[in-house]
């Protein structure tokens, strides 16, 4: 039996009395992109946060490479909105974070942290600290750390929202650069349907809540056909 890299089994969530998400059912493939849409408050966070084991579903499971998640783990990383970097580290420092957790030689650290700045275009910035940095080289810098772990799975929960559009397009652009040379899956949320076509090889769109999927699109060469679908049923 072929066992499903990311399955998403019949999850519902509950807040107290107001369901969240309804019956969510869904596989993802090893290497896909998946983009997710919807209306404000639909799910698409909480659904992120499953994936990544921070919060429990109320109903259903969620299977990675076959075990069900329970808590969270170095090979499904996550990126917010805001980066979340130590303050009092440099950026070289704040990158290999994770790999002196793990003890691995100061020499090391640095020798594969420099290969990350190098990568994100942020060599000259190693030694600064993040009040020092743009927002979207705090991103760059939390996008290193995340990679650093060599994570098989990234969930991205709007991590560009924040930045300027000429940022934002270089992120994208960076991003996806990323996703042909890692080959990761990512699982990236955004309410810009513009965004969710321009990186996802998938869309999935929610409906209001409780979230629930409309439409699960694979995304080709037609991106304006696949934006004018998208609209049209965030609309209804
Ligand atoms: N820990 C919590 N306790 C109670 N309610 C919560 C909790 N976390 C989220 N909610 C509620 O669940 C709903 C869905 O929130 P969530 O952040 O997942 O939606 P979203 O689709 O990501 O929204 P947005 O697009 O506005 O960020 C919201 O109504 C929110 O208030």
């Amino acid at each position: 039996m072929i066992m499903d890299f990311l399955h998403i089994k019949h999850v519902s969530l509950t807040y107290g009395q107001i369901r969240i998400l309804d019956d969510i059912d869904l596989v993802v493939s090893k290497g896909e992109f998946v983009t997710i849409v919807g209306p404000s408050g639909c799910g698409k966070s909480s659904l992120l946060k499953m994936v990544t084991g921070i919060q429990a579903p109320s109903e259903g499971e969620i299977l990675f490479q076959g075990e069900a998640i329970t808590d969270i783990d170095a090979k499904r990383g996550m990126m917010l909105q805001e980066a979340t970097l130590f303050p009092w580290l440099s950026v070289r420092d704040n990158i290999s974070f994770a790999l002196k957790m793990k003890s691995v030689s100061r020499k090391e650290q640095v020798r594969q942290a420099d290969a990350y700045l190098d990568l994100m275009g942020l060599s000259e910035f190693a030694d600064h600290l993040p009040y020092q940095l743009s927002g979207g080289m705090k991103q760059r810098t939390a996008l290193a750390r995340t990679l650093i772990n060599r994570p098989e799975m990234i969930m991205m929960d709007e991590p560009f929202s924040a930045l300027d559009a000429f940022t934002r397009k270089s992120m994208q652009k960076l991003l996806t650069q990323i996703w042909k040379d890692f080959q990761t899956t990512f699982l990236f949320v955004t309410h810009d349907v513009e965004e969710a076509i321009t990186l996802g090889s998938r869309v999935i769109i929610l409906s209001a809540r409780p979230g629930k999927v409309i439409e699960d699109l694979s995304i080709g060469t037609e991106k304006k056909e696949a934006a004018a679908r998208i609209f049209t049923l965030l609309e209804q």
